[in-house]
């Protein structure tokens, strides 16, 4: 009987205790369940905000606002090689910077087409024009494209180059976004746009992820750029 009574009096004990203090706090019950309800109603409304705010700063669009800044500023490379590769590598920092350009293109009013010039504008250009809704346009380095084309000229930082685009690419009067990844000279976007004059279609907008400012020789409307490094 006795290795039987040890543990059951100890159980008892315990439980006392936990009566006896539940005792002592009754006296009080009124006053501690304002406080109770009163810290509750705190907290919950604290941890609301912070979630709130939480919320907002995990919104893909502040998310890879900040990496944009984080990968271009922090760059050791020098301004002659900008890098948009970690851009790239980062699935939420580019459908932010495909976001925001479709974002902007929508309220400019109608859009039937999107260009892209080679070699990076092919990166983001394809996937603005599915985001769109509208057909994709590639211009190419001269002598890439098949059948008839029609060739522009331009200058850049280092030397000359000429693109092409195909000569059935664009219809009269067609309202055209071009896309690029960076302006430096300008040269590069400024014979795109006359590439589309010439085939008279209309520039709506000139959209390039990143402008280096200060190496801007040529003079062209309409751009829209995310970052200027
Ligand atoms: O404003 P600009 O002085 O014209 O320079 C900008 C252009 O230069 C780079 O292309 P690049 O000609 O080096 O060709 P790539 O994209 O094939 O590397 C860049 O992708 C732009 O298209
Ligand atoms: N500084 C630069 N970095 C990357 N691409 C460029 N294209 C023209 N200038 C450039």
């Amino acid at each position: 009987m006795r290795p039987c009574l040890k543990p059951s009096s100890q159980i008892i004990t315990f439980n006392s205790v936990v009566c006896e203090e539940n005792l002592k706090s009754g006296k009080n019950s009124l006053h501690s369940k304002l406080i109770m309800i009163l810290t509750w109603n705190r907290l919950t409304l604290l941890t609301l905000l912070t979630l709130l705010t939480l919320l907002t700063l995990l919104t893909p669009k502040y998310f890879a606002r900040g990496k944009c800044r984080f990968f271009f500023e922090t760059s050791e490379e020098s301004d002659e090689n900008t890098d948009i590769c970690p851009l790239l590598a980062d699935p939420v920092a580019f459908s932010t910077v495909i976001d925001l350009f479709a974002e902007h293109v929508k309220t400019l009013g109608s859009v039937d087409l999107v260009m892209g010039l080679e070699a990076r504008g092919f990166l983001f250009g394809p996937v603005l024009a599915q985001r769109l809704g509208v057909g994709f346009v590639p211009v190419r380095k001269k002598g890439k494209l098949p059948g008839a084309t029609v060739l522009a000229s331009y200058s850049l930082e280092y030397g000359k180059d000429e693109m092409e685009i195909q000569a059935d690419a664009i219809q009269p009067g067609q309202r055209v976004v071009i896309v690029d990844d960076i302006i430096a000279t300008g040269g590069t976007l400024e014979a795109a746009c006359k590439l589309v004059k010439q085939m008279q279609g209309e520039v709506i907008q000139c959209l390039v992820v990143i402008l280096l400012s200060g190496l801007q020789t040529c003079q062209i409307d309409k751009v829209f750029h995310l970052l200027e490094l």
